[in-house]
């Protein structure tokens, strides 16, 4: 635990030490946050180099699927705050962990629950009786064939432990069953196995609504609205115009579900929203992340405090006052088109050339093909003109590869 009473000092022996499960590019904006308020961070990936390490005190290489070294590191580091960053961790070793008396954020229930599609999914629908699309699993081909029968088309195809559309795809033909099921054997974070299949929810937009458990309560940050393509985020925007008994609703839902899953931090719950936003619209529960989201990335320019600070404010137990919306923002992700080491990349100063833009490059140091390598980020007047600056900026930006080849990042 932090000791709130005796702040330390990180390198020293009063250190309050940080420990990262993952150090993408959201543990990279943790990290830096928790830095700030003189944490000492120690990021964990399953590759060197990655984002957070390189913003971290130390860091370990290991792999987080296995439990023996997850707790080696654990045992060895000697953290205040286990922080699960990625959906590829060890969570039956994380229940353990806590029953040891370490401290998981949100809690090791949280971590286990949601980086399984299934345990999320019966626990909003089944337990809270929130509104989700119908959805059957399946371990074994034949089994998987019933789901589809049973769900019908369109459904959505998914490995259960998998992100960022990892394994994703959605069936709306005879023809597209057999490819989906190879795809999500493949595809997920963890190699085959156990699949949920969704019934296609036709909504008008989908949003997240961050939701951060801390001692000075719940809060709400406005909703941010987002587009997704093959189950990644492209772009997202805040705030997100819903109705007002729409908005009601979706923190009802936001403030059931963490409050089942517990435990201090931000949570990003994603929504999927049908029907126009001048009547009450309908909400459908889809998932939720125990930590920092991507399309929350936009709050590093569009809220008083972003979804890192939060986090780090409600994991270490420090209040969060008023949460602000500083204007309309926007982001747009930078991909690379292609694989390759020592990325580079072009466009940057005409990127920046774009009113209120800024470029977060993360430092990844390889890239493949759609893997996300930065974010643009703008605000403007209105959320149509920040969605069209951070577009531009984005796109003004090329990823080059060692092999030479290079391909728009969009
Ligand atoms: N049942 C569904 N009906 C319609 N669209 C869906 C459905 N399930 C998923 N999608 C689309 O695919 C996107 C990704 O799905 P989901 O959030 O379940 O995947 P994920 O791999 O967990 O992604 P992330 O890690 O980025 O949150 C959703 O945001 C939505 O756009
Ligand atoms: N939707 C979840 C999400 O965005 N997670 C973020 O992506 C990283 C993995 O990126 P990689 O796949 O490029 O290594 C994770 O570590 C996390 O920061
Ligand atoms: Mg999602």
């Amino acid at each position: 635990m932090v000791d709130l009473t005796l702040w330390g000092t990180s390198l020293t022996s009063t250190a309050q030490r940080l420990l990262l499960l993952g150090s993408g590019e959201l543990g990279k904006e943790v990290a830096i946050e928790a830095m700030r308020l003189g944490l000492e961070i120690i990021a964990v990936d399953s590759y060197a180099n990655a984002p957070a390490m390189q913003v971290a005190h130390r860091s370990h290489v290991i792999n987080m699927l296995d439990g023996a070294q997850v707790r080696q590191i654990v045992e060895q580091e000697k953290p205040g705050l286990i922080v699960p960053e990625v959906e590829a961790i060890a969570t039956a070793t994380l229940v353990e962990l806590e029953q040891e008396g370490w401290k998981v954020i949100p809690t090791a229930k949280a971590t286990q629950l949601t980086m399984n599609r299934e345990g999320i999914r019966r626990l909003a629908a089944e337990e809270l009786g929130l509104k989700t699309s119908p959805y059957r699993f399946a371990e074994t081909e034949a089994e998987y064939q019933q789901a589809i029968a049973e769900v019908g088309f369109p459904c959505v195809v998914k490995p259960v432990m998998s992100s960022s559309g990892k394994g994703q795809s959605t069936v709306r033909t005879e023809a597209d069953v057999n490819p989906a099921w190879e795809y999500a054997q493949a595809g997920g974070r963890t190699k085959g196995g156990r699949v949920i299949i969704e019934g296609f929810i036709s909504f008008d937009t989908e949003i997240t609504l961050l939701t951060v458990r801390s001692a000075s309560g719940t809060h709400f940050c406005p909703p941010i609205g987002h587009i997704q393509v093959s189950g990644d985020y492209r772009e997202s925007w805040q705030p997100c115009a819903l109705h007002p008994q729409t908005l009601e609703r979706c923190q009802e839902i936001a403030e059931k579900i963490t409050t089942a899953l517990g435990g201090w931090g931000l949570f990003g719950v994603e929504l999927f929203i049908q029907g126009a936003s001048d009547t009450e619209q309908t909400v459908y529960f889809s998932e939720v992340s125990p930590r920092p989201h991507d399309t929350g990335m936009v709050t590093l320019i569009s809220q008083n405090m972003s979804e890192f600070e939060l986090h780090v404010r409600a994991i270490t137990g420090l209040p969060i006052d008023e949460i602000t919306l500083i204007q309309p923002g926007a982001s747009a992700v930078i991909l690379a088109d292609v694989a390759g080491d020592n990325p580079r990349f072009t466009g940057i100063s005409e990127a920046l050339q774009i009113p209120t833009s800024k470029v977060r490059l993360f430092g990844k140091p390889r890239a493949y093909r759609n893997r996300r390598m930065g974010v643009a980020l703008a605000l403007g007047n209105t959320v149509e003109q920040a969605r069209e600056r951070a577009k531009s900026s984005a796109a003004a930006v090329t990823v080059l590869v060692d092999n030479g080849e290079s391909m728009s990042s969009r």
